[in-house]
């Protein structure tokens, strides 16, 4: 990691003038196992030998802005307008984080006016600027118990200057995006719009994905609730496996170049005999391929459950050009289709006729509500953004980093991807938990 502190400093439009509404609480805090203060930063890295091999003074070492209430903050809270946006695909908790932002600014800051734009950046278009909608305490009363998210999302591109004069025209000081690593490259030409016109608009994000493949966050709100609905589905082609004569349950999960959802599902309940996932190439073919291996597995054990992760052996199907969808993801070739059919090929080949079970689960993992640790990492994360706003931050994103809530700058969070390292000890726990060996093939 080649970070530097400056790299690590987040934006701020100008001084903190205004009393907080939480200036009195904290006007006795100090840093403590469980707080930081505001003044204070966390550490980047946690090992020893990075921090020595880093060889600079403590307060040069690598590290973030604590997130939290502020003594001062930026924005009259009562003068102050905001505006809320979800884009990208659905993931469990959005519900709870707009319910979170909505009450922190109604019930302490009192801010005047809080509204939703419809349907992801589509909703800050021209066209659709009729159909924002304001939001109150009342409006977002039990909408947790839902998943999905009230104001709806989208993809697909849309002008950053036609939305930055939406916030114009409703007056917004503050726009919360919710979302992943499109949403926020887009929040990022809407900063360079709102720099360039020279306007006084934060503007802050709340990391979104499921697949939990955004870098700089210990993992994604939602993703916990979705990898424990996948479970069911694991659990479900187990037992179908089980009961036939060689048994081959195949389960496909989200995770389009990260594959943390299929590891933590086949960690949870343990069903699985092989994960596959796109940050381990495999060969299928060959002594050491996974076909044979599946092979034995079936011979010994007469069943095999396979997971598979959306984006995984990408690379082994014959695609006609790729195409993308309307925010440019490359639209992905159905692998678990191609193994079901290789698999049976195989097996049959080789006198084991298989009675094969594949369940594509796809949506039904990502549209429920958020469980209740899930709903807690949201409520905390709405609260760090608020406070993240008001006291004028922007071009920054609030995330749990080694537990702490902290700031990073926007483009920290679009510069890489967070994956399953092979070397590293979640893969090591999957390969223990299998028995799967650590590569296919050669
Ligand atoms: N490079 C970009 N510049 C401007 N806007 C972008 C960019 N990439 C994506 N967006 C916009 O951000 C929104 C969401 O992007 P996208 O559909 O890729 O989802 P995401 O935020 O990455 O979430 P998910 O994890 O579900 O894919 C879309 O409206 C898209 O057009
Ligand atoms: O079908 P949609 O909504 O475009 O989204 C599918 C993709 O979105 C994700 O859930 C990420 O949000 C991926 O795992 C999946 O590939
Ligand atoms: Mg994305």
């Amino acid at each position: 990691m080649t970070l530097e502190l400056d790299d690590l400093r987040v934006r701020s439009l100008g001084d903190c003038r205004y009393d907080s509404p939480f200036a009195e609480m904290l006007a006795t805090k100090r840093t403590s196992p469980h707080y930081v203060h505001e003044d204070d930063r966390v550490l980047v890295d946690d090992t020893v030998s990075v921090l020595l091999e880093r060889g600079v003074p403590i307060d040069q070492l690598p590290s973030l802005e604590a997130a939290g209430p502020r003594r001062k903050v930026y924005f009259d809270p009562d003068a102050t307008s905001v505006g809320i946006v979800t884009c990208g695909g659905l993931c469990p908790g959005l519900n709870d984080v707009i319910r979170g932002i909505v009450q922190e600014l109604t019930e302490h800051y009192h801010v005047a006016h809080i509204y939703g734009f419809r349907n992801g950046y589509a909703g800050l278009t021209r066209k659709h600027r009729e159909r924002v909608v304001e939001l109150d305490l009342h409006a977002v009363r039990d909408i947790n118990n839902d998943g999905g998210t009230i104001l709806g999302s989208s993809r697909g591109d849309q002008d950053p200057g036609e939305m930055v004069d939406t916030l114009v025209e409703l007056g917004i000081d503050v726009l919360f995006v919710i979302g992943g690593d499109g949403s926020m490259r887009g929040a990022m030409k809407l900063t360079s719009v709102i720099d360039e016109r020279g306007l006084d608009i934060a503007v802050i994000g709340i990391p979104k994905t499921i697949d939990n493949d955004l870098p700089y966050t210990d993992q994604s709100f939602g993703f916990q609730t979705a990898f424990a609905q996948a479970t069911e589905f694991i659990a479900s082609v187990f037992v179908e496996s089980q009961a036939a004569e060689n048994g081959v349950g195949i389960v496909k999960l989200m995770g389009r170049h990260s594959g943390f959802i299929a590891c933590y599902a086949a960690l949870s309940n343990n069903d699985a005999d092989f994960v596959l996932i796109p940050e381990v190439p495999f060969v299928l073919d060959g002594p050491d391929g996974v076909l044979r291996r599946v092979e034995d597995h079936v011979r010994r054990h007469g069943q095999v459950v396979l997971v598979v992760a959306e984006g995984a052996g990408q690379e082994l199907l014959e695609q006609e050009g790729q195409t993308t969808d309307a925010s440019g993801n490359t639209k992905l070739g159905d692998i678990g289709l191609y193994l079901k059919e290789k698999i049976t090929e195989h097996l049959t080949e080789v006198d084991l006729p298989p009675t094969v079970r594949y369940l594509d689960p796809s949506y039904a993992i990502r549209s429920v509500a958020a469980n209740a640790y899930d709903s807690v990492y949201c409520v905390r994360l709405a609260h760090a953004a608020v406070h993240a706003g008001m006291a004028g931050r922007t071009e920054t994103v609030v995330v749990r980093w080694r537990r702490r809530f902290v700031h990073i700058p926007m483009a920290l969070i679009t510069g890489h991807r967070n994956q399953v390292d092979p070397d590293g000890d979640l893969w090591m726990s999957v390969i223990e938990a299998t028995g799967q060996p650590a590569t296919f093939g050669a």
